[in-house]
């Protein structure tokens, strides 16, 4: 499965100019590398200030659903579609949707964990949906948010389910940008799948983005990486035979004996 990863400047506050931005870069990259999936990062409508956010919002993700799944169908192409900042009746979600070939929603995953140094669990309502797989192309995935990247019993329930490729949409700080990079090595490797990632390289009220949206493979080699802080288009495949390989010759998932660790990883170890 081929992918073109948006490492993009988002624009603050302005979704009709994110739209436009996203629209006009999807548009050259299927016509020049003809990917499977595309991936956008975190809040790309709005940006990070969440203090203004309101005037931004997506009113109950209808712009995001319109406009994504037209650029799905008119394309054909499978999109991960980052996140937005969502307007409901009890306040802003961080919103994450996923799209297939013919425009179909396949996925809906609203922000779990809020982070407390950006202040966001005054502005955002955390989801309280289960963290669930989907598929594309017949491949088990999973999608997580930026922070969720530091917890890793949310990304193994996803591997428990069967996901063999994980998603990790983002605006990471640049100033945190070493826990960034080794968060998602490690994500791959206790969980032997693929880790799709990507960031944003813009700056929004003093902080700059890191960039550096990585994909690393289940052995925790690096396939492909986008530069620091600086807007830019990764393209990079991933071979599903290599999470298969991985498992069988590394068999850590045989190897586990949930029963006798402490039980906070919910159903999935019961
Ligand atoms: N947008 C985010 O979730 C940022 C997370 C972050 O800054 C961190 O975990 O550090």
């Amino acid at each position: 499965m081929k992918h073109a990863i948006y490492q993009m400047d988002v624009e603050v506050l302005d979704p009709a100019t994110n739209r436009k931005k996203i629209r006009e870069w999807a548009e050259y990259q299927i016509a020049e590398t003809n990917p499977d999936t595309i991936v956008l990062p975190e809040m790309w409508n709005a940006g990070y200030a969440l203090d203004q956010l309101e005037e931004a919002a997506d009113q109950k993700l209808q712009p995001t659903y319109d406009f994504l799944s037209h650029l799905a169908w008119s394309y054909q192409v499978n999109i991960i579609g980052g996140s937005v900042a969502n307007q409901q009746e009890d306040g802003i979600y961080n919103s994450n949707l996923v799209f297939n070939r013919k425009g179909e929603q396949v996925h809906q995953y609203d922000k779990m964990h809020l982070v407390p140094m950006l202040d966001e669990p005054k502005y955002l309502q955390g989801g309280n949906n289960r963290a669930e797989l989907f598929e594309l192309d017949h491949v088990k995935m999973g999608v997580v948010i930026c922070y969720d990247l530091r917890f890793p019993e949310l990304m193994r329930s996803l591997t428990l389910q069967g996901a063999e490729v994980i998603y990790v949409v983002a605006q990471w700080p640049a100033a945190r940008r070493n826990h960034w990079t080794y968060l998602l090595h490690a994500r791959a490797i206790e969980n032997q799948c693929y880790i799709v990632s990507c960031n944003s390289s813009g700056e929004c009220n003093g902080t700059q983005f890191a960039g550096e949206s990585l994909v690393i493979d289940p052995l925790g080699e690096l396939v492909a990486d986008g530069p620091a802080q600086a807007e830019a288009t990764i393209h990079a495949e991933v071979d599903l035979e290599k999470v298969r390989d991985t498992r069988k010759q590394i068999p850590v998932f045989e190897s586990r004996v949930p029963k006798l660790y402490d039980n906070h990883w919910g159903k999935h170890d019961a």
